[in-house]
């Protein structure tokens, strides 16, 4: 892989006696999609949070080449200031409201900008959150299970926009994601975390847009490693 964005090195991480990760090693490609799946508690926001600089406390090395954006599963907008200052908050064009309305526009709500974030649905609010990680052109994007909360059908426009938004953007994007279909439909290469570290590794080769279907193999596949039979009952 030609200079990678993320290199994480041996990586290990406890709370207090509890080791979460251990010998965890991960490359991530300038550009690339990633997606991580893994069972509830494996470790996944954890490592987010180190690539994020949010946590220091570890062994191993992390190096992140580049700007880092985030966006959680909760949008996290500040209520008390209208949906555009949020997309530039503590940018050096923190007043540029051209600036917010570009990044509006991209994720189709132009028209919100003078909203309060409490008046917008929860899809609205998560592509003003998707807004304010984009304008600040990161070089690594880092989603939280960022559809996690939103309805099907809202999910589903959202992957068309991220998709949409990544190849116009171009960040290396790090997906965190209890969604198999999601992942599938969204990513260059799906990472399952089990045992504090990167137990499998797929990689999806069929062009965009794509449909979950199309990749039945690698599905059946990424759901053993993560324990679930198909067929039986979720
Ligand atoms: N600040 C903390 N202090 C102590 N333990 C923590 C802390 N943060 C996370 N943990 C523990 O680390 C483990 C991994 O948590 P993490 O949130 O990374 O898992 P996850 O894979 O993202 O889970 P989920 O899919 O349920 O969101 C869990 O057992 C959790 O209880």
């Amino acid at each position: 892989m030609a200079s990678p964005v993320v290199e994480v090195r041996d990586l290990a991480k406890k709370f207090g006696d509890r080791t979460v990760l251990t010998r965890l090693n991960l490359d991530i490609g300038r550009g690339e999609f990633v997606a991580l799946l893994g069972r509830s508690g494996s470790g996944k926001s954890t490592l987010l949070k180190v690539l994020a600089g949010l946590d220091q406390e570890i062994e191993g090395t992390t190096s992140v080449d580049g700007t880092v954006s985030v966006a959680f599963q909760q949008p996290r907008l500040l209520p008390w200031r209208k949906v555009w200052r949020n997309i530039v908050l503590g940018l050096r064009q923190d007043n540029d409201r051209a600036v917010a309305e570009k990044a509006l526009a991209e994720v189709r709500l132009a028209e919100h900008a003078d909203k309060w974030p409490l008046t917008l649905s929860g899809g609205e609010a998560q592509r003003v959150s998707l807004a304010r990680a984009l304008v600040r052109e990161p070089d690594l994007l880092l989603l939280d299970e960022p559809f996690g909360a939103l309805d099907a059908l809202t999910r589903l426009a959202m992957h068309r926009l991220v998709e949409d938004l990544w190849r116009t953007h171009q960040p290396a994007v790090l997906l965190v994601t209890h969604d198999v279909d999601e992942a599938l439909v969204l990513a260059d290469r799906i990472l399952v975390l089990g045992e504090g570290h990167i137990v499998a590794e797929h990689v999806l080769g069929q062009p965009r847009p794509r449909k979950a279907a199309d990749n039945a193999e690698v599905r059946s596949r990424v759901l053993a490693d993560l324990g679930v039979t198909e067929g039986a009952p979720a």
